[in-house]
């Protein structure tokens, strides 16, 4: 009894060192403080619209990504969050390497990977890894936790020897907070939330430096969302990773983002801190979003007026002209048809200073802060 006590103790102790030299090699890989490890530039993405079974004749183009610009810095959590279908799981498989794009530039830390290939690639997938919305799809039935975690060591031998990898995998099980023991288990046996777990432990066995987690959480119960956020922020801190999360919610994004950037049909629309996009929104879009999550003050719920936005989302493969937002947003004029509002910090604000929060890019002719999102306090 007390001998197998302490060999659990032993291994125990071994994990918690094998953790260590993980994090210690994350550390030493890392990049210049501040840089952006990621600049994606003008990024879009189109997939062509055919007609005819022989003879396939283009006779248009889905524009799902249709210039879209950000930085990611290490270290930080860029949030991309919209309604289904403005182009954000586009954006994931193109800065994973998934798709390819069909303009536009992709740099990691400094170096052009938009088009690479062969050994180039491979080092960027390795670097890169992506963490899929479906826990229950996702994972090969029939496959062993065990072997769906180690299953990247076979592509990147490097990282884990053969001998190495069944330690490597229960390691990685114990990182992402499951029972080592359980690596013979299939994913049947596990839950939602302990599948997202596998699903993170995988994403992690490369040692990328960047995960992109495309609605890591949306099918889970409300009640596991959080768990996994935190596992996703402590693993962040362990091994200074940096994120670009995906997500419909506004309010979990908010959770964990250090930046929030609004899609709408294929662009960004606002892009800003926590702070500027939650409490100082100025583009229409980003205020109906907002003005639609839950408050759980009954008193400000009461209060706040609503945006109902008219009509359906243009579809992407004939977008309005000018900018995108304008055939549902009730401060549309002549202007927004005929001219495309950048990204930047909108004229009107031209006079404030950075550090204030309404200066911040937003793509909108009539920028402006909008204090009805929560209405104000009757006495
Ligand atoms: N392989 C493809 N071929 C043609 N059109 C595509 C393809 N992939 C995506 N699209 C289209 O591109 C647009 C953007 O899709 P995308 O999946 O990126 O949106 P999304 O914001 O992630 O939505 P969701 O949350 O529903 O996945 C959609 O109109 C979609 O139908």
């Amino acid at each position: 009894m007390h001998g197998e006590g302490s060999s659990r103790k032993v291994a125990r102790e071994e994990l918690i060192q094998a953790r260590k030299l993980l994090a210690k090699s994350h550390a030493e890989r890392s990049y210049a403080a501040g840089e952006p490890i990621l600049q994606v530039r003008d990024l879009v993405k189109h997939f062509p619209l055919t007609q005819g079974v022989l003879f396939k004749r283009q006779v248009g183009a889905v524009k799902a990504v249709d210039g879209v610009s950000f930085d990611l810095r290490k270290g930080e959590t860029l949030g991309i969050v919209g309604e289904s279908g403005c182009g954000k799981s586009t954006v994931a498989k193109l800065i994973t390497h998934l798709e390819r794009p069909t303009a536009g530039t992709i740099r990691y830390k400094g170096n052009d990977i938009t088009r690479a290939s062969g050994r180039a690639l491979k080092a960027v997938r390795r670097n890169i890894q992506m963490v899929f919305q479906d826990p229950y799809t996702s994972l090969n039935p029939r496959m062993t936790v065990g072997d769906i975690i180690g299953e990247p060591f076979d592509i990147h031998p490097e990282v884990a020897p053969k001998g190495d990898r069944r330690r490597k995998v229960r390691e990685l099980l114990d990182v992402v907070g499951l029972n080592p023991e359980y690596v013979n288990r299939y994913p049947h046996q596990f839950s939602g939330g302990q599948r997202q777990r596998i699903g993170i432990a995988r994403g992690l066995a490369l040692r990328p430096e960047i995960i992109v987690a495309d609605e890591p959480v949306s099918a889970l119960d409300v009640s596991v969302q959080a768990q996994v956020v935190n596992l996703m922020e402590r693993l962040q801190d362990e091994f200074g990773l940096s994120y670009v999360f995906i997500a419909h919610d506004l309010s979990i994004v908010r959770h964990i983002s250090d930046r929030v950037g609004v899609m709408y049909l294929g662009k960004l629309v606002e892009v800003g801190t926590e702070t500027e996009i939650y409490e100082h929104p100025t583009h229409p879009y980003t205020q109906a979003l907002l003005s639609a999550v839950p408050v759980p003050d009954p008193e400000a719920e009461g209060r706040r007026e609503r945006i109902v936005l008219e009509g359906d989302v243009p579809s992407p493969a004939n977008p309005p002209s000018g900018c995108h937002f304008r055939t549902r947003c009730w401060k549309a004029q002549q202007r927004c048809a005929e001219e495309e509002p950048p990204l930047a910090v909108p004229e009107t604000f031209s006079d404030t200073l950075p550090g204030e929060a309404v200066h911040h890019p937003s793509a909108c002719h009539f920028a402006a802060e909008r204090a009805a999102v929560v209405g104000p306090v009757e006495t």
